[in-house]
C-alpha cells in the first residue's frame, strides 16, 4: 500500500477510534482499530490464514469420510440437480466449514455426508466403509452411535424436559436409567445448564435450548458432529457461548462439519468448503 493510503486509512481509524472508543458492540468488547477494520473493510479478511487446499496438507491425516462423485436429484417430473459431482475427503479431527450462497446445497451436502440422505449418484465412504448399500438400520446405527447433530431450529421436544431431551438418544440405546440419568446431568452441567434441567424447551431462551440440543448431541459421545447454522438463531452472545462450547469439543478431538453463512466464524475452521451452485468452488486449508 502507497504511504498517502496507509496514512489515509490511519487517519481514517482514528477518526473512528474517536467516536467508538472502547465501544460495545454485538455484546463483545473490541478494541477500537479491530471495530475500524470491521466496519471499513479496511483489511479485515476472515480468510486470513487460509490457503488453497493442496494434497500435501492431507499427508499423514486418516480420512474418515471420503465422498466421490456425488450428485444429488431432487424431484421426479421435474429434476434438479442440487448436488453436482462433489468429491471430497473429511479427516478425523479437522473443523470443516461450509459456505456458499443460498440454496447453493450446503445442508443437502451436510446431510448426505451425515447419512440423513442418500446420494442419486456417487460413492460414499465412512472410515473405509461404503455406505451406498446400507440398509436404514445401518445407517440409523451410523447416526445413534458416531454422528451427533445439530441444527439451527434446536428440534427438542417440547413436552419433555431438558434432562428427558438429553436423555433421550440413550433410552434409544437401552442404557439403564441411573446411568443416563447420571450423564445426561453432567452434560447439562457441561454446557452450563446446571439447574435447568427440569425445565421444558418454552421455559429456556434460545441459546439454552441450543445448549441442550448440544448436550444431547453429546450424550452417545459422537466421533463428529454435524452442526447445521448451529448459531442462525441466536443472539450474538449466545452464539458466541454456543461456537466456544464446539471449539471445545473439537479441542477434544471431536471432528465438526458445519454449515454457516457467517465467515466471522471461520476462525474457529481448519478447513473451509466454498460451494456454489452445488459444486466445491474452493477449499482452503488453515496455514499450520
Ligand atoms: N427435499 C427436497 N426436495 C426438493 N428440493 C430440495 C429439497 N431439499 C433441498 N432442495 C433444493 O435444493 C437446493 C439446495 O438446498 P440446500 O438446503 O441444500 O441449500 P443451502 O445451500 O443449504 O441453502 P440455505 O443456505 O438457504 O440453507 C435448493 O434449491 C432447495 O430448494
Amino acid at each position: 500500500m502507497e504511504s498517502d493510503t496507509i496514512e489515509k486509512e490511519t487517519n481514517k481509524e482514528q477518526g473512528l477510534k474517536n467516536n467508538f472508543n472502547n465501544s460495545q458492540h454485538d455484546g463483545e468488547l473490541y478494541t477500537e482499530r479491530e471495530y475500524c477494520k470491521k466496519i471499513l473493510d479496511v483489511s479485515y479478511n476472515p480468510y486470513e490464514g487460509f490457503h488453497p487446499a493442496t494434497e500435501k496438507d492431507d499427508e499423514g491425516k486418516k480420512v474418515f469420510i471420503d465422498a466421490k462423485k456425488i450428485c444429488r436429484i431432487f424431484g421426479t417430473d421435474v429434476k434438479t440437480k442440487v448436488l453436482d459431482d462433489v468429491n471430497l475427503k473429511i479427516y478425523e479431527k479437522e473443523f470443516v466449514m461450509i459456505l456458499g450462497p443460498s440454496g447453493c446445497g450446503k445442508t443437502t451436502l451436510m446431510n448426505i455426508l451425515g447419512l440423513l440422505d442418500t446420494p442419486s449418484s456417487g460413492k460414499l465412504y465412512i472410515s473405509n466403509n461404503l455406505t451406498v448399500n446400507m440398509a436404514e438400520s445401518e445407517r440409523a446405527v451410523f447416526r445413534r452411535k458416531i454422528g451427533g447433530f445439530i441444527f439451527q431450529q434446536f428440534h427438542l421436544i417440547n413436552t419433555l424436559t431438558a434432562l428427558q431431551n438429553v436423555e433421550l438418544p440413550m433410552v434409544l440405546d437401552n442404557l439403564e436409567t441411573d446411568t443416563r440419568t447420571q450423564r445426561a446431568m453432567k452434560l447439562l452441567n457441561l454446557v452450563g445448564l446446571k439447574g435447568k434441567e427440569n425445565n421444558r424447551p418454552s421455559q429456556l431462551s434460545g441459546g439454552q435450548q441450543q445448549r441442550v440440543a448440544i448436550a444431547r448431541a453429546l450424550s452417545n459421545k459422537p466421533k463428529i458432529l454435524f452442526a447445521d447454522e448451529p448459531t442462525g438463531n441466536l443472539d450474538s452472545v449466545s452464539g458466541k457461548q454456543v461456537m466456544k462450547l464446539i471449539k471445545e469439543l473439537h479441542d477434544q478431538g471431536i471432528t465438526i462439519i458445519m454449515v454457516t453463512h457467517d465467515s466471522t466464524l471461520l476462525k474457529y475452521a481448519t478447513k473451509v468448503i466454498r460451494m456454489k451452485d452445488g459444486q466445491i468452488e474452493q477449499l482452503l486449508q488453515r496455514d499450520e
